[in-house]
C-alpha cells in the first residue's frame, strides 16, 4: 500500500529511464549472436531481468553493472538445453519473442510466467510458428502457458497477421532467421520496428515495403554495441501529469522518439498541450529526443485506427489525460487492451469511475467526457504497472490522497517512478 497526494505544481527535468522493448531485445540478440555484445542504458527492470534469467539458462553470460550490460555467447547454434523451467515473470515480450527464438534451437523447453501471463493468449504466436513446423504444447491447445517446445528446423512462411501485435510479427521474425526460405509478413497495422532496426543493427538483412517485411533464412547475428533510448511509454506518465498540474513545467531527456510509439504526442498536440520537442543526434539505431510540456488548457480528441498500436501502453494515462480535457475523448479500435496484464479497458473504467471520472467502456474502447474534478481513494492496480501508475499521476489533481495497493507492481518497467515522483514534486512553489 502506498499513499500518494500533491497540491502543488510539477517542476524539473528528468532523464528517462531505458525503453523496455529495446532493452528486451538488446539481451535476446545479444544471446543469439556469437561474441560480445554491449548494451548502454539497459533497463534494470523486473520484466527485462526476466528475459535476462531466462538466456542464461541457454549458457549465455550476462554481466550487469547499472545500466551497462555486457552479453557473451557462443550463438544461438551452442546454446545449451535449460535443466530447469524458464520462468518469464510478467513479461509477454519475453513469453513471445522467446517461443520464436526457441522454436528454431535443437532442444527442449519450459516457459512459465505469473498469474498475468498464464490468461494471456499464446496463439497469436503458437499458430503462426506451429505453420512454420514448430512443435509446441500449451494449455487450451496452445493457447496458454506453459508452452513446451521442442526445437526443430523451421520452413518459412508467407503470414498475413490477424492482430496488430509487434510481439507476434517479432517471434516470427526470430524464428525465420534459423528457417529454411524467406519468411514474409504482412502487417494489419504498422506496429513497433524495434525488432527490424535492431536485426539491421546486428548484421541482418530484411526489406520493407508499407506493411510487408520479408526475411530470408539463414542468417547469423553479428555482435553489436547498443544504446537504448529512454521509453517513451514510461515519459508518457510525465508529460500527462505535466499537462494537467497547474503552473508546471516539465523537461523528459533521453526520450526515444521512434515514429512507431510516438502517438502519445500527436494525441496531446491534437488536445491543444503545450509541447515542444528538440531532436538530438542518435547515439544508437533509435532516435531520441528531449521533450517539453507545460500546463495546458486541453480539448478532447479521437483516437483510433492507425494510431492505436503507435499508443498501445499510453492508453490508460491518456483516459486520465482526457479527464480534464474540455468534451467528450472517443478511443475506439483498442481491443487488444483486453489482453495485457490486465483487461485494461476495465480496470481504466472502474478505477477513473471511483475518482469520480465521468467514463465508460464500449466495445473496443472508452468514451470520457471532461473536465471533471476528482477525488482520492484506494486504486486497485490489478498488479498492472500501466493502472499503478495511472493512479500515482491522478495523485496530483485529487482533493485528497490515492492509496496503491500494489506500488510494487510498477517496477515491472518503471522501478525509479515514485523516485522521479518525488523529483519533480519537490519543488511546488
Ligand atoms: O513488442 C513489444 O516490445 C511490445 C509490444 C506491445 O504488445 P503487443 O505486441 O501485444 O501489441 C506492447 O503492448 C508491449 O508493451 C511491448
Ligand atoms: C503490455 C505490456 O508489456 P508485456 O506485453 O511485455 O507484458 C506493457 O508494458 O504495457
Amino acid at each position: 500500500m502506498k499513499s500518494l497526494q500533491h497540491t502543488g505544481r510539477l517542476k524539473g527535468t528528468l532523464s528517462i529511464p531505458g525503453d523496455k522493448s529495446v532493452s528486451h531485445r538488446s539481451i535476446l540478440f545479444g544471446a543469439m549472436a556469437k561474441g560480445v555484445t554491449t548494451v548502454e542504458g539497459f533497463l534494470q527492470s523486473d520484466d527485462c531481468l526476466s528475459t535476462i534469467d531466462c538466456v542464461r539458462k541457454f549458457g549465455v553470460d550476462v554481466a550487469v553493472e547499472g545500466e551497462s550490460v555486457t552479453i557473451t555467447s557462443d550463438g544461438i547454434e551452442n546454446w545449451v538445453e535449460p535443466d530447469t523451467i524458464l520462468y518469464t515473470g510478467n513479461s509477454g515480450t519475453t513469453t513471445r519473442l522467446l517461443s520464436g527464438v526457441l522454436a528454431s534451437t535443437n532442444f527442449a523447453s519450459v516457459m512459465i510466467g505469473d498469474e498475468s501471463i498464464q490468461k494471456r493468449p499464446m496463439k497469436r504466436v503458437t499458430d503462426p510458428l506451429r505453420q512454420m513446423g514448430a512443435d509446441i504444447i500449451g494449455r487450451k491447445g496452445g493457447n496458454f502457458t506453459p508452452l513446451a517446445i521442442q526445437g526443430r528446423e523451421l520452413t518459412a512462411i508467407d503470414y498475413p497477421m490477424p492482430v496488430a501485435s509487434a510481439q507476434v510479427k517479432s517471434a516470427i521474425l526470430l524464428a525465420g532467421i534459423r528457417a529454411e526460405g524467406t519468411t514474409i509478413i504482412t502487417e494489419l497495422e504498422k506496429t513497433r520496428d524495434h525488432t527490424e532496426k535492431m536485426l539491421r543493427h546486428f548484421g541482418v538483412e530484411l526489406d520493407e515495403q508499407d506493411k510487408t517485411i520479408s526475411l530470408r533464412g539463414g542468417q547469423t547475428l553479428t555482435p553489436a554495441h547498443i544504446v537504448v533510448p529512454g521509453d517513451i511509454s514510461s515519459a508518457a506518465f510525465w508529460l500527462v501529469a505535466g499537462a494537467i498540474t497547474k503552473d508546471s513545467e516539465v523537461e523528459l531527456a533521453n526520450v526515444g522518439l521512434n515514429p512507431t510509439r510516438d502517438g502519445i504526442l500527436e494525441v496531446l498536440k491534437n488536445m491543444g498541450a503545450d509541447l515542444s520537442f528538440d531532436s538530438a543526434d542518435s547515439p544508437s539505431h533509435e532516435e531520441i529526443g528531449t521533450l517539453k510540456i507545460r500546463t495546458s488548457s486541453l480539448r478532447s480528441t479521437e483516437i483510433g485506427g492507425s494510431l492505436i498500436p503507435r499508443l498501445i501502453d499510453e492508453i490508460p494515462i491518456i483516459a486520465l489525460l482526457a479527464t480534464q480535457a474540455e468534451g467528450t475523448t472517443i478511443i475506439r479500435d483498442a481491443e487488444e487492451l483486453k489482453v495485457k496484464e490486465t483487461n485494461r479497458i476495465d480496470a481504466v473504467v472502474t478505477e477513473l469511475k471511483k475518482l469520480g471520472a465521468d467514463i465508460e467502456s464500449t466495445e473496443d474502447g472508452m468514451v470520457i467526457t471532461g473536465p471533471t474534478p476528482l477525488t482520492g481513494g484506494k486504486i486497485t492496480t490489478y498488479g498492472d504497472h500501466r493502472i499503478g501508475m495511472m493512479g500515482a499521476i491522478a495523485s496530483l489533481l485529487t482533493s485528497t490522497p490515492i492509496e496503491l495497493d500494489d506500488p510494487e507492481c510498477i517496477a515491472v518497467s518503471y522501478p525509479t517512478f515514485f523516485d522521479h515522483y518525488s523529483k519533480l514534486t519537490a519543488d511546488s512553489h
